[in-house]
């Protein structure tokens, strides 16, 4: 696959930022690619904020066998979708119905199921706090953590499974992605390693100034990353609002799979005119949340991006966005 979609030597800045480039990851493994590859990432993240990966280690079965059970997912009873409903959870994880959520004011036209890294709860009730404690598990935004609701096997067989392998790849491959992205920005590779539950920095010989452990000085807990698994039905309305203009305001990184050949993803560019990002086979879409804008105090953009509708007659539209999650107790400062 080409590493980048037809990038002239001579184009501007602003013709550059009027496509999404796809860079090939397999040229991380070859000496003399790596350098190109890094210089690739380095204009995706500054010029665009939005790039396709290929060649990124992530199975085409891991991915089949989670995206082929999405029609079937969604073609459950409404009893079961009810069952699972996300009102039951007070992690924010389960189903909701068609366009039950609105962006701008407006409902998005799908459907969904939110899923998340498999957790115990470790919120409690607020004047719960046992003594000694180290973290105050009374703050609300703990409540996120907790278990999924899975729908019952003998109606979707292997789902649970499914949805595990593919979890962990994409989760594998987003700190693989974390650590190019370190050594595209010439810092150390590990640097933000401790977000993710492994060592705090302070703890290291290789200690990086301004990067420190969390709130009690120990680890961070595990990440949660968050999926949704997206149906979008066709539109009469050929502007239909699939999912309307938006950041990514949960997580560090987000890992889109598009399911199919169909059109609808849109990214804003810099210069005001939205860019499709179609399906393309074998890649996922990579682009930053709200934080990760913080983090780079604003160098790398958390690019506005929408879903337009598919129109009538078109098939529906599947995808699954992977939000790669950050500690709950982190601050911007
Ligand atoms: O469904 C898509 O392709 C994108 C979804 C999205 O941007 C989101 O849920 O944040
Ligand atoms: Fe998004």
């Amino acid at each position: 696959m080409s590493s980048e979609l037809n990038r002239a030597p001579t184009e501007t800045m602003q013709q550059k930022a009027q496509s999404v480039p796809i860079l090939d990851l397999s040229w991380a493994d070859d000496s003399t690619k790596r350098p190109q590859l890094l210089a690739q990432l380095r204009a995706a993240l500054f010029d665009v904020g939005f790039l396709y990966i290929s060649n990124h280690g992530v199975k085409p079965n891991t991915v089949s066998k989670l995206a082929d059970r999405l029609p079937s997912l969604f073609d459950l009873p409404v009893e079961e979708k009810a069952r699972l409903g996300k009102l039951n959870s007070p992690h924010f994880l389960g189903y909701s119905g068609f366009a039950e959520e609105t962006t701008l004011g407006k409902q998005d036209q799908r459907e969904q199921f939110d899923f998340a890294t498999e957790l115990p709860i470790v919120g409690r009730e607020p004047g719960s706090l046992t003594k000694g404690e180290h973290r105050d598990y009374t703050q609300l935004y703990w409540r996120l953590r907790g278990p999924n609701q899975w729908p019952q096997e003998h109606l979707l067989a292997s789902f649970r499974t499914a949805l595990t392998d593919y979890h962990d790849a994409v989760a594998e491959l987003a700190y693989r992605f974390v650590h190019l992205i370190e050594e595209a920005f010439e810092i150390p590779i590990g640097t933000y390693d401790h977000l993710f539950g492994a060592k705090p920095r302070s703890d290291r010989d290789d200690e990086v100034p301004g990067i420190c452990a969390d709130d009690v000085g120990t680890s961070y807990l595990p990440p949660q990353h968050r999926l949704k698994l997206l149906r979008y039905p066709p539109s009469d309305n050929p502007s239909g609002q699939g999912v309307g203009a938006h950041k990514d305001s949960s997580g560090w990184l987000t890992f889109l799979y598009q399911h199919g050949t169909g059109p609808g993803l849109e990214v804003l560019s810099t210069t005001g005119v939205w860019i499709p990002a179609p399906p393309i086979p074998g890649t996922f879409v990579v682009n930053f949340g709200n934080a990760f804008e913080a983090a780079t105090e604003g160098a790398v953009k958390a690019t506005v991006h929408r879903v337009v509708s598919p129109g009538p007659g078109d098939d529906v539209r599947y995808s699954i966005p992977f939000f790669m999650g950050l500690p709950l107790i982190m601050t911007v400062s």
